[in-house]
């Protein structure tokens, strides 16, 4: 690191120091400030709203899944608490040097991204993506997946399926024998959404509206999320095709068999991959 410092100029009479830094280091210091500040926000706010493990099994699991980027790569970034992580640890990387375009499942991801400094790039600019970290709600142990808590799972689903890689990282919560306790996020056109919701719940669930702060919830995408409480899920591949053959219904968020590699953190400080 190079600066200089002391150099004296008086100015009407009054003495001040003059400090030189460069500007990348300038630069470095606010977003490392910056991430500290977002780092407190989700401690404080965030880590007690969401349900499942800590955010430090979170933070362990995504840090590790960074160390699968690598230079010139284009990266798929995740939503949701733990995809946080892996976003922040890629700002460090890139200001210490590392070349990576990013694209974003989500505008909040996208934001993210953009203030901590990481170039992002569109579908149009490219073929396909080189590795996606994002989080999940549930993992089986065959890897498929429930996603969409974050109401994400649109943009989630176009994202890994471009992707050469998919990682997952989650808290030991997540994972489960049989998927199917966190409700299914389900997203479904606006119009006729009541018709739509009457035909989910033909597949023997309770299908919720999404609401937030009293008003229902709205997808980057200007479409609803219907949660659909099955309890259980006997065949995840099955119930995807047939959830997505409803008319109205854009997609769901059951990933199946699109999962490379699952990271999971533990409370006691461990990582384990699952391949
Ligand atoms: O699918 C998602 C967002 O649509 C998230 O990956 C999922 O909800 C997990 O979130 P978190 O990491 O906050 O527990």
């Amino acid at each position: 690191m190079v600066f200089s410092y002391g150099i004296r100029q008086q100015l009407n009479g009054k003495v001040y120091l003059k400090i030189t830094l460069p500007l990348k280091v300038i630069k470095t210091y606010i977003i490392r400030n910056m991430i500290s500040t977002i780092d407190c926000f989700y401690y404080t706010i965030i880590k007690n709203k969401f349900k499942g493990g800590t955010m430090e099994e979170k933070r362990i699991a995504a840090k590790r899944a960074v160390d699968y980027v690598h230079d010139g790569m284009i990266v798929g970034l995740g939503t949701g608490t733990t995809a946080y992580w892996a976003i922040k640890k890629l700002a460090l990387k890139v200001h210490e040097g590392l070349n990576i375009k990013a694209i974003a499942t989500s505008i909040q991801s996208e934001e993210l991204a953009r203030k901590l400094g990481i170039s992002l790039i569109s579908f149009s600019d490219i073929d396909e993506i080189d590795i996606t970290i994002d989080g999940a709600d549930e993992v089986d142990y065959n890897f498929n997946l429930i996603k969409g808590g974050g109401g994400a799972l649109l943009r989630e689903k176009i994202v890994a399926a471009a992707s050469k890689q998919l990682v997952i990282v989650v808290d030991q919560s997540k994972l489960v024998n049989r998927l199917g306790l966190f409700p299914l996020p389900v997203e479904i056109v606006k119009f006729g959404h009541e018709v739509t919701m009457k035909n989910l719940s033909k597949l023997q669930c309770k299908a919720k509206l999404r609401m937030k702060n009293e008003k229902v919830f709205v997808t980057d995408n200007g479409n609803y999320i219907v949660d659909c409480h099955f309890d259980s899920i006997e065949n995840p591949k099955e119930l995807h095709n047939k959830i997505n053959l409803i008319p109205g219904v854009v997609d769901n968020g059951l990933f199946v068999d699109m999962a490379d590699k699952v990271i999971v953190g533990y409370q006691n400080g461990e990582v384990k991959e699952l391949y």
